[in-house]
C-alpha cells in the first residue's frame, strides 16, 4: 500500500462544559451516521478509549432514534492488549455502556482477536486487527483514501492526552513514524496498561471526518501546544479527508493562545 498525506485545516468549537462536548459529539456522530447510511448503506466509526466511552451514551436519547443502528460497522482506533472480559478493555468498557444498549448486529463489531488479548500477544493482535480491516477494504464494507490503498473510514471520535498522544501513539515513541502498516503495536506505553495496538498515523488521518474531543484541565497544555502546531506531539499532527474538528470544553481551551481563540 501507498502512503499518503491527506492535509485538511485543523478547525475547532469550545463548549461551556464537558457535558455539552459530549452532546455535541453525539449530535455530529448522528448526522455523519445518517448521511454515509443514506449514500452507501453504511456506516464506518472508529472509537477510542478514555472518558469517550461515557460519552456515547448521549446517544441513547429519542432524539437520535432513527439511528440506522443495523448499519453501523465498529472499530477501535487503539485497543490495549487485555483479555476482552478484563475491565481496561476498550471494548468491554464501551460494551458495557453503550453497545449492549444499541441493536448494533455483534457481526459488525470488531473487537481485537481474543486469543491474542487472551495470551497479552500485542503483534500477534495487531497483524490479526490489520488482516480484518483488509478483509472489510475487499468486502467494500471499508472505503479506500483515493487510488492509495488504506482504509477510510466515515468517522473517527478520538481523544488526547495530557502528553498529547492519540489513539496509541505516544510522543518520542517511534510508532508515530510508521507508515506502511495500518495497524502497530506498543508494549511499553506510557499509559497503563503498557500492551496495545493502533492505528497508524496515515490511517488516521485518511479518516473523512475526525472528531477530537477533549475536555479538562490536565489537557489544556497539550492543547495549546497542539494550537501552536508543536509536531512533537502526535495529536497536532491529527488531520482528515473532510474535516478534522477539536470539540474542547472552556477548561480544556482555557491555555489556548489569544490568536486561536
Ligand atoms: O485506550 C486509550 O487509552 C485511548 O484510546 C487513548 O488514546 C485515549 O483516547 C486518550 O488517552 C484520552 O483519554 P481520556 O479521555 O481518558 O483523557
Amino acid at each position: 500500500m501507498a502512503s499518503y498525506s491527506a492535509n485538511t485545516k485543523r478547525e475547532k468549537k469550545v463548549f461551556d462544559t464537558e457535558d455539552d462536548v459530549a452532546k455535541a459529539m453525539a449530535e455530529y456522530t448522528f448526522s455523519l451516521s445518517k448521511k454515509f447510511c443514506k449514500k452507501r448503506g453504511y456506516f464506518t466509526i472508529v472509537l477510542s478509549g478514555g472518558d469517550l466511552v461515557l460519552w456515547l451514551k448521549k446517544l441513547l436519547v429519542p432524539e437520535y432514534a432513527e439511528t440506522e443502528w443495523s448499519k453501523w460497522h465498529v472499530f477501535w482506533v487503539d485497543e490495549r492488549v487485555v483479555p476482552l472480559d478484563d475491565k481496561d478493555s476498550n471494548y468491554k468498557q464501551t460494551l458495557d455502556s453503550f453497545l449492549s444498549e444499541v441493536p448494533i448486529p455483534t457481526s459488525n463489531i470488531y473487537a481485537i482477536d481474543q486469543n491474542c488479548a487472551a495470551l497479552g500477544d500485542a503483534k500477534g493482535a495487531a497483524i490479526v486487527y490489520e488482516e480484518c480491516i483488509k478483509r472489510l477494504v475487499n468486502q467494500n464494507i471499508i472505503r479506500t483514501y483515493k487510488s492509495s490503498g488504506f482504509p477510510q473510514f466515515d468517522l473517527q471520535l478520538l481523544g488526547m492526552g495530557p502528553d498529547g498522544h492519540i489513539a496509541s501513539l505516544f510522543p518520542g515513541h517511534y510508532q508515530i513514524k510508521e507508515k506502511a502498516s495500518l495497524v502497530t503495536y506498543i508494549t511499553n506505553s506510557p499509559k497503563l496498561p503498557p500492551k496495545r495496538i493502533t492505528f497508524t498515523l496515515p490511517v488516521i488521518n485518511c479518516a473523512s471526518y475526525n472528531l477530537m474531543a477533549v475536555c479538562g484541565e490536565a489537557q489544556a497544555d497539550a492543547v495549546a501546544k497542539v494550537f501552536k502546531d508543536d509536531f512533537n506531539l502526535p495529536s497536532a499532527r491529527l488531520t482528515a479527508d473532510t474535516q478534522a474538528i477539536w470539540y474542547l470544553d472552556k477548561t480544556a481551551a482555557s491555555k489556548l493562545p489569544s490568536e486561536c481563540l
